[in-house]
Parts: C-alpha cells; sequence; structure tokens
C-alpha cells in the first residue's frame, strides 16, 4: 500500500495493529484535551476575562475555569494573576500564552496536513467578512458554495475590515473578506478579486442642490453620516471627501450601514456608500444618488487568509468559489 494511500477502516486497523489503534485514539484525545486548555488559556490572556474567552469560545465559564486549573496543574504553576477587573499572565503564564500560540499554529498546521491527506469536499470554514461584502454580496457566494459543496459546513462572522484582518491573524477565521486596501505582509495572503464603486447618495426628497449634480460646496453643507474608524467604508468615504476636496461642517458617525441608510431615508445627513448596499432604495427611490460631475470612486474587495505551506481544501476551495463568481457581482 502506498504510504498515504487508505483503503478502509478496518485494513488500515489490521495493518497498525489493534494496540497502535488505541495508541492512537489516546493520542488524539490528548491532543484534543491539550487544544482546548491551551485555546481557553489563550483566549483569557487576549480577552483579559473568563467570561469574554467563555464567550468567545462558546463554551461555559467554569469550563473555561477547568482547563485554566488543569494546566495550572500540569504545570505545577500559577499562570493567571486574577485582579478585580483585569487577568493577567505570570512569568511562568508568558511562557505559556507564546509557546501556547506556536502549539496552536502547528496543530493547525497538522489539522490542514489531515485535511489533504484525506481530501474530500467535507469540513468547515470560518469566514470573516466586512459589512458591505459580508452583507449584501457574501449571501449569494454561501449560496453558490453550499451547492457545490454541501458537507462543508461554515460560520460567518460580520465584521469591519480591520478587525476582520486581526481574526484572521489570530486564527479567529480561516478566510477573510475585506473591503480596504491591504499589502500583503509575511504571514498574510491578500489577493484582491472583485471591484466595488462607491456613490454619494441622499434621501430621494432632499433637494439642496441648484443644478443638475451638487458642487462641492453644496455637498460640504450638508450633514455627512459617516461609518467608524477602521471600516473600509469609513475609509473610503474619507478618500471620496479628499478626492472631492470638501472638508464637511458636520459629521456624524454611525455604527452600520443599515442606519446610515435609514438615517439618510429620515434626512439626517448624505452618506458615502458601496453601490451595491443601495441597490434596492435606489430602485424604489428612497434613495437617490447623488454624485457630483466627474465623479468616480472605485476600490477592491480583497480576500485574506495566513499564509502557509499548505492551504486547506475548504479554504481552497472558498477562495475559488469568490473568485470563479467575482465576474457575477
Ligand atoms: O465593514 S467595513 O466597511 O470594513
Amino acid at each position: 500500500m502506498p504510504p498515504f494511500a487508505v483503503s478502509n477502516d478496518d485494513a488500515a486497523r489490521q495493518e497498525v495493529g489493534p494496540q497502535r489503534c488505541h495508541a492512537a485514539r489516546t493520542f488524539r484525545k490528548r491532543v484534543m484535551n491539550l487544544d482546548h486548555r491551551l485555546l481557553s488559556f489563550v483566549k483569557v490572556v487576549q480577552e483579559q476575562s473568563f467570561s469574554r474567552a467563555a464567550a468567545a469560545l462558546h463554551i461555559t465559564q467554569p469550563a473555561v475555569t477547568q482547563h485554566i486549573q488543569s494546566l495550572e496543574a500540569e504545570f505545577d504553576a500559577s499562570l493567571l494573576e486574577r485582579g478585580k477587573r483585569s487577568v493577567n499572565t505570570t512569568k511562568a503564564g508568558e511562557i505559556v500564552f507564546h509557546e501556547a500560540l506556536r502549539i496552536l499554529e502547528h496543530y493547525n498546521e497538522m489539522k490542514r496536513l489531515v485535511d489533504e491527506v484525506l481530501g474530500g469536499d467535507t469540513g468547515s470554514i470560518v469566514v470573516s467578512a466586512s459589512y458591505t461584502f459580508g452583507e449584501y454580496i457574501l449571501p449569494y457566494v454561501l449560496r453558490q458554495f453550499q451547492q457545490s459543496y454541501p458537507k462543508i459546513s461554515f460560520v460567518v462572522n460580520i465584521v469591519n475590515s480591520d478587525e476582520v484582518v486581526r481574526q484572521v491573524r489570530n486564527h479567529e477565521a480561516d478566510i477573510g473578506i475585506i473591503e480596504t486596501d491591504l499589502a500583503g505582509s509575511e504571514n498574510l495572503t491578500v489577493v484582491p478579486f472583485a471591484r466595488d464603486e462607491v456613490i454619494v447618495i441622499a434621501a430621494s426628497n432632499n433637494n439642496f442642490y441648484a443644478g443638475t449634480a451638487p458642487l462641492a460646496e453644496e455637498l460640504a453643507t450638508q450633514t455627512w453620516l459617516l461609518r467608524e474608524e477602521g471600516s473600509g467604508t469609513r475609509r473610503v468615504a474619507e478618500k471620496a471627501l479628499k478626492d472631492l476636496a470638501i472638508s464637511p461642517t458636520h459629521i456624524l458617525e454611525l455604527g452600520s450601514i443599515q442606519i446610515i441608510k435609514q438615517s439618510v431615508e429620515a434626512g439626517l445627513g448624505i452618506s458615502v456608500l458601496s453601490n451595491w448596499t443601495v441597490r434596492k432604495e435606489l430602485s424604489l427611490n428612497t434613495l437617490k444618488q447623488v454624485n457630483p460631475q466627474g465623479f468616480s470612486l472605485g476600490r477592491s474587495f480583497s480576500y485574506i487568509h495566513l499564509t502557509a505551506e499548505w492551504q486547506t481544501k475548504t479554504i481552497k476551495l472558498f477562495a475559488g468559489c469568490l473568485t470563479g463568481m467575482a465576474g457575477r457581482f
């Protein structure tokens, strides 16, 4: 039998023998326990809180406490100093934290290799996407992905672009989709795969300009509704204001695309958003496009993942789905 050929479980069991099978099961169990305890420990340190770590890992707080106690018993050392408001690492805890990050990285790599060897379009993937892509385009990608690979399950997080990058870097997401320019770095692969166009929008009954298209001075008198710092939408809005040489006298910061659209419709101000996000409102005529003459601003959607020698099959398949559908967005 070639080294990686797996005919069926029985044959494999016969080949390695029942004792080695038992040893392998015990080893796997230990590794999984190790994996969970280290994950809990790393999360508590990163979140500086047992309860936030439990919430992030979708387990109970007593389970997190038990994981930490079990690690402390194993090292015969206290790893964390619990303050009233925060949790800090001890000297030993600091070492365990850094080594745990490395071990978890290797463990993920091991899982990736096993995925590759076993093949098959099964498994799971965590996708983290920024708001514009995540809420307005991703659902179509997910439908296509689900139809093509029904045995792959997925979890989706919708957060702003900076948070997407953080989640991918911290192994909280396998693949991320961002709407901001980001140069690749040593351990992050960034692949632009689709274009987007941003437009200036106002309520359809907001007749604040005199001519057929607003002048920069007229736009400057409006209240601008912008997303929070760290979002790709905010960055592109700032670029639009710069290109138009507008310094608005009044800016309000709102934390989601939905509240911006509703507020523009309600007459609170104007905004700059991806045309993807307002297609419905434009066709229903509750919003209108008010680009000044000659204004045009594009940007890219990119997918990102950690750079690795072996990429999981699910990441490859999902990335393939994104690029395959890009022409249709
Ligand atoms: O969600 S965004 O605009 O990065």
